[in-house]
């Protein structure tokens, strides 16, 4: 059974999954723009997708940016994002840069969450989740196969690593080729409630997965990516139609 998760104003895990809208731009200005419209648009969470900024690689313009977002989102969580290449990310960085961006971050203490993939290695994600716990800084060890789906057992596997290193929430987006391999997913991530009580994320993506990006409160995934002006990761459902649907679900669940 999942345990409720607060961040700030958000409670992961509780009724409906929560909407996180991915910040896409690439520089400050647009991003500015973006981040405005997601705070009145009542985002749940806001995900800034670092490694489409084309000023990542300056440690002083990502604090700067980092100060400038927060002050907009007035208390909606951010979570910290660079997606390495080899997971679907913008930008090749070395697994040195990635760190030290990350424990640069972390220290700043501006991000709510900060999400660390697990194939960075063990001795990474361990020392990166040390710190953030130092800063009460909360951890997504997540996992992203943009190809194909692996089977549910290696599923289930990589999301009990991913607890096992201390990941506070655990996460992972596969790309379906049959319908099948939703059901691989959805089946792993209902399985996994049983195992775990820390928060999950789990997506099919592209066309085939849309139905797991809106069925998280019956199968156990507490939040939900939406698009807000591009998408982040194929599949994903405009913002305001999201919400509908959820809420739809979270009231026909609360009658029967
Ligand atoms: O990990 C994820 C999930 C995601 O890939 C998706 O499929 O919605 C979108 C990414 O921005 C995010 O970091």
């Amino acid at each position: 059974m999942t345990e409720a998760l607060t961040i700030r104003n958000v409670t992961l895990g509780e009724g409906k999954p929560s909407i996180c809208i991915p910040l896409t731009s690439s520089n400050k200005a647009a991003l500015m723009e973006e981040v405005e419209r997601y705070q009145q648009e009542g985002a749940d969470v806001v995900e800034w997708r670092a490694d489409i900024f084309e000023e990542v690689e300056n440690h002083t313009a990502v604090e700067q940016m980092l100060k400038d977002l927060t002050a907009v989102l007035k208390g909606i969580p951010l979570i910290f994002t660079f997606r390495s290449h080899q997971e679907g990310g913008e930008k090749k960085i070395s697994k040195a840069d990635y760190i030290a961006l990350n424990q640069f971050v972390i220290q700043t203490g501006l991000a709510d969450l900060v999400d660390v993939e697990l194939y960075q290695g063990e001795d990474a994600v361990k020392n990166l989740i040390s710190a953030a716990h130092q800063q009460h800084t909360y951890v997504i060890v997540s996992n992203h196969d943009f190809q194909k789906t692996p089977p549910k057992s290696e599923i289930v596997h990589r999301l009990k690593w991913a607890e096992e290193l201390g990941g506070d929430i655990l996460k992972i987006a596969v790309m379906p080729n049959q319908t099948a391999d939703v059901l691989e997913l959805l089946t792993a991530t209902n399985e996994m409630k049983e195992y775990t009580t820390k928060p999950m994320i789990t997506m099919a993506m592209g066309p085939l997965g849309v139905i797991s990006r809106l069925s998280g409160q019956v199968f156990g995934s507490v939040l939900t990516f939406g698009a807000g002006e591009r998408t982040s990761a194929p599949g994903q459902v405009p913002v305001q139609e999201l919400r509908q649907v959820l809420e739809v679900i979270e009231k026909s669940m609360d009658v029967s």
